[in-house]
């Protein structure tokens, strides 16, 4: 059955012409959504949103995907992945504490919101550990803190000059990891495939250049990918785990994830099983709608 899809975004990117040529291939109705064009009324969908049986959120900004997605919810349009699963991966304090709720292994992490609590927090951690943005992505202004001075200055740094978001300070343990972390997409905590990032850098994520090669998913992955995707909402979404001497450890919940690297890595088609669970989750809102309306 052919279906109408919306899909929103602000930059269509390698990973949205994959999603916009496999849905076309199929026939699918696709509606493209410039972000940057809407105008939100509370109470009443644009035009353009009104009759889409899934709208699929590929926004970059978090902050348009965080709101877009709860004007769809309050609009009634179904959305993928849904606002509150995005509400939760698009903040690093927020993804920690549900992972940590869930009982996924996950960093220890601490938070403080005055440079002197950090620099105590930085110290019962020891050196190195890691700072990190609470919004961002691509590993950027991540900082592996060697030294008191280094924390110092990075403490300075981000005071002084930071966004607000940068005076929350998101201290966490660093994991001695083997030159190496894992992404796993999944459907609804089932994965589609997974892949290997190496490099020599301690940020090995595949927009820092990292190598990648495709990643075999045991059961143990399989066991905490799905642990993961339950504890933050849920969808389509971008796993990321550490190896370490007690198991793996989940760092991050990708909620508009990219999947050009891994389909380069592996032997699946990632588009393709991508628009299977699309189709599977546009029928399934049609379904509940008919429900609703009989
Ligand atoms: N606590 C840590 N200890 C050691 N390495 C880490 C730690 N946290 C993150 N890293 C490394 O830094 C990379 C980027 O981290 P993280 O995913 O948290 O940042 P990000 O900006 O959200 O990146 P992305 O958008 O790719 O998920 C990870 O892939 C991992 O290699």
């Amino acid at each position: 059955m052919s279906v109408q899809i919306g899909i929103c975004y602000s930059r269509i990117r390698a990973d949205e012409k994959l999603l916009l040529s496999e849905l076309r291939e199929r026939g699918h109705d696709v509606v493209k959504i410039d972000v940057r064009e809407l105008e939100l009324a509370i109470g009443e969908a644009p035009e353009i949103l009104a009759d889409l049986d899934l709208v699929v959120d590929r926004c970059l900004a978090t902050s348009r995907s965080v709101y877009v997605t709860q004007f769809l919810s309050a609009y009634g349009v179904p959305v993928v992945n849904g606002s509150e699963t995005a509400t939760v991966c698009a903040d690093k304090v927020r993804t920690s504490l549900a992972l940590d709720g869930a009982g996924v292994p996950t960093p220890a992490t601490t938070v403080a919101f005055t440079t002197d609590s950090a620099l105590s927090a930085i110290e019962s951690f020891g050196y190195p550990c890691v700072l990190k943005p609470v919004v961002g992505s691509w590993g950027r202004l991540m900082a592996k803190i060697d030294s008191p001075s280094a924390a110092e200055a990075i403490l300075e740094h981000k005071s002084t000059l930071g966004h607000y978001e940068h005076k929350v300070f998101y201290v966490q343990e660093f994991v001695d990891k083997p030159g190496r972390d894992l992404r796993v997409l999944a459907v609804d905590g089932e994965p589609i495939a997974g892949m290997v990032r190496s490099s020599d850098h301690w940020i090995t994520n595949a927009a820092a250049g990292a190598e990648t090669t495709a990643l075999e998913i045991d059961d143990e992955i399989a066991d905490v990918v799905a642990a993961a995707s339950d504890a933050v909402g849920g969808g389509l979404l971008g796993i990321d785990l550490m190896e370490t001497d007690n198991g793996y450890t989940v760092h991050e919940v990708n909620h508009t994830v990219e999947f050009k690297a891994l389909n380069g890595a592996v032997d699946v088609d990632v588009p393709a099983a991508v628009v299977d669970w699309l189709e599977e989750t546009a029928d399934s809102a049609a379904d509940s709608k008919l429900e609703v309306t009989a």
